[in-house]
């Protein structure tokens, strides 16, 4: 593990309805309470219905909340979107950009998550940005050159390690089971360092998540890579218990 503080962030996706969000943002603050000192910081960003009351379980505690996207502008005429300032509002303290199921169900491009993470930088949130390579690109040996591309559009100039985490996930380990193997993960995530400490002075302080099948029975070889400063969950985030293991897989 480096020096960097561990991030363990669940995504909730398009699941949980109110009873059972709540449950699970009680049973991860009750147990974050309990435990008192831990290794790693832990991120929530469940549905946007969910965030105000998820945020009033967590209530400042160490369990933060997130959102899973925002829209580039402040306000206007967007239906169905939502702004940065309004996630800020309901007590989220971060937001994820640029997942890879935003930038395909939603043609997301690398261009508009830059404007994106800098709306939330706006706003006071933490940006998540998430990149990855599909299975075709990586079978074209185009890994690091779609995730370079993807982190230099993606992340703004006014980027710094306290207001941007960068989020790996390969899309072909996203949901699937398969995981990739930590001697993928290393490379893309030196690849990914490299990028930062060559674009910027403190390079060497942003967090960079792994994503994609993180489980319990796997979080801690994957935690135990160098330049894997956290995971980004989303199945396994939606049980108490396989989160918390990963959680203290950090340990
Ligand atoms: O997309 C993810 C988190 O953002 C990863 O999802 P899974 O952990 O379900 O593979």
């Amino acid at each position: 593990m480096s020096q960097r503080r561990p991030l363990i962030a669940g995504n909730w996706k398009m699941n949980c309805l109110r009873t059972d969000g709540l449950a699970l943002a009680r049973g991860l603050s009750d147990r974050a309470k309990a435990k008192g000192d831990l290794a790693c910081d832990i991120l929530v960003c469940p549905p946007a219905t969910l965030i105000s009351d998820v945020a009033g379980v967590t209530n400042g505690g160490a369990v933060m909340v997130g959102g899973q996207d925002c829209h580039v502008a402040v306000s206007g005429a967007h239906t169905g979107d939502i702004a940065a300032p309004m996630l800020a509002d309901i007590g989220a303290s971060h937001v994820l950009v640029g997942h890879s199921e935003r930038r395909a169900d939603h043609c997301e491009s690398s261009t508009v998550i830059r404007q994106k993470t800098m709306a939330a930088h706006d706003a006071g949130l933490i940006a998540v940005v998430c990149v990855g390579e599909t299975e075709q690109e990586r079978d074209l040996g185009a890994t690091l050159a779609v995730v370079n591309g993807q982190i230099a559009v993606s992340v703004p100039d006014d980027a710094t390690p306290e207001n941007t985490v960068i989020a790996y996930e390969p899309v072909w380990a996203i949901g699937t089971g398969r995981t990739a193997s930590v001697d993928e993960v290393a490379e893309v995530h030196a690849a990914i360092r490299a990028e930062l400490t060559a674009r910027f002075d403190d390079g060497d302080k942003f967090r960079i998540l792994y994503g994609g099948s993180v489980k319990p029975s796997n979080a801690a070889e994957l935690l135990a890579v160098p330049d894997v400063d956290g995971a980004l969950v989303g199945g396994a985030s939606l049980k108490v218990d396989d989160f918390w293991q990963i959680i203290e897989s950090c340990a």
